[in-house]
């Protein structure tokens, strides 16, 4: 399996110029120690989605654990496995440092997907690696992904991390659901369609900062914060696998922040068309990070969604950005949770 192959314990994570990888907080807290971790599953994103089965020199081919109820495959699973497959033609003294991609074929869950990896460039600084995602014979997804070694630099600035409250003190997408489900003139509807959020097995935690914004589309807030980190443990160490779980993650919930703005329409088809990804320092994606998505512009059924994961010890650890197919109708019943 790449995993296997991906270095082991390296850090492959681009650092804002640090001789030495920052320590992120939950690496010395006590929050989810070692002892305590190995009780923890093993993520299934580690075990099953971002292990893939390697068939020859750069050609492998990835299998589906959660499809959403699109019904077509879920766009941060082909972007993760896009990056393993990047990843492990490349040295350990590489970190990921960004990825590009486009979307252009609906991906099919009845089907694995094949990963042929173009080692595009070696360079003496920068690695670049090309991807085609491909099912029954066509691409479904192109990505550039680059590496870098690690070149300090004392040109270092960043945004501030929002303040928000810790994910100690908020509730989890399905407390919440199960909090909205308790409640007695919940419309059928709305208790039928929370009962499927409940089924998914999304292999991903999130506790909203904003919980009716999150559920019920308001133009207050247009900004979407959420605290998210894969479920199970993943451990220190491999930050080319914490970025391929990063890419998994930052596409989740995403696209639809661009609605925020208009909560009396709701999306009839949407998808991403592209994503693009800049990983700044090292993080963990089994520990909470914050998820701050906005939407700077919608236009031309379209929408343009910007994101940042920060670490808890207000670092950014990675900058995202998409554009999706947004054809929208009209809110007919305001929601009734
Ligand atoms: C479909 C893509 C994006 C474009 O392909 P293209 O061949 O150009 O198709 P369209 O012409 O767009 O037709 C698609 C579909 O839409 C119908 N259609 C077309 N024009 C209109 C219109 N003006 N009004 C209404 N409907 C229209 C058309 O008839 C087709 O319907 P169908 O016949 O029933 O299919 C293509 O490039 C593509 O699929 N790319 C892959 C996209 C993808 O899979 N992205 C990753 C998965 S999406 C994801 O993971 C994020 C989900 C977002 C949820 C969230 O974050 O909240």
């Amino acid at each position: 399996m790449v995993e296997r192959e991906m270095g082991g314990s390296t850090d492959n994570c681009n650092h804002s110029g640090d001789t030495e990888p920052p320590k992120s907080p939950e690496d010395e807290s006590s929050e989810r120690p070692e002892a305590q971790c190995t009780q923890d599953l093993k993520s299934v994103l580690i075990t099953s989605v971002l292990n893939l089965e390697k068939l020859d020199v750069d050609l492998y081919r990835g299998t589906h654990h959660w499809v959403p109820r699109s019904q077509r495959l879920f766009g941060g699973q082909i972007v993760g496995q896009a990056l393993v497959a990047a990843a492990a033609s490349v040295s350990d003294n590489l970190y990921a440092h960004s990825l590009h991609c486009y979307f252009v074929r609906a991906g099919d869950p009845k089907v694995p997907v094949l990963y042929q990896v173009d080692r595009t460039r070696d360079g003496r600084s920068f690695t670049v690696r090309s991807v085609r995602a491909i099912q029954h014979g066509q691409p479904i997804l192109i990505c550039q992904a680059s590496f870098h070694m690690l070149q300090p630099s004392p040109l270092q600035h960043q945004f501030t991390m929002p303040v928000v409250p810790q994910p100690e003190d908020l509730l989890t997408v399905e407390e919440l659901i199960h909090r909205y489900l308790s409640k007695p003139d919940l419309a059928k509807k709305s208790r039928q369609g929370l009962n499927k959020l409940l089924a998914n097995e999304v292999p991903i935690e999130i506790k909203p900062v904003h919980p009716p914004h999150f559920y019920r589309l308001s133009a207050v807030e247009l900004r979407k914060l959420f605290w998210v980190r894969a479920r199970g443990y993943i451990g220190e160490g491999n930050m080319k696998l914490h970025c391929c779980v990063a890419a998994y993650v930052s596409d989740y919930a995403f696209l639809g922040t661009a609605l925020l703005p208009h909560p009396n329409y709701r999306a009839q088809f949407s998808a991403s068309l592209d994503h693009a990804m800049w990983f700044h320092n090292t993080f963990r994606s089994d520990e909470w990070m914050l998820y701050e998505c906005e939407s700077p512009w919608a236009g031309g059924s379209r929408g343009l969604v910007q994101g940042r994961l920060w670490r808890r010890d207000g670092v950014l650890a990675a900058s995202c950005s998409q554009e999706g197919v947004l054809r929208v109708k009209p809110v007919t019943e305001p929601s009734k949770l």
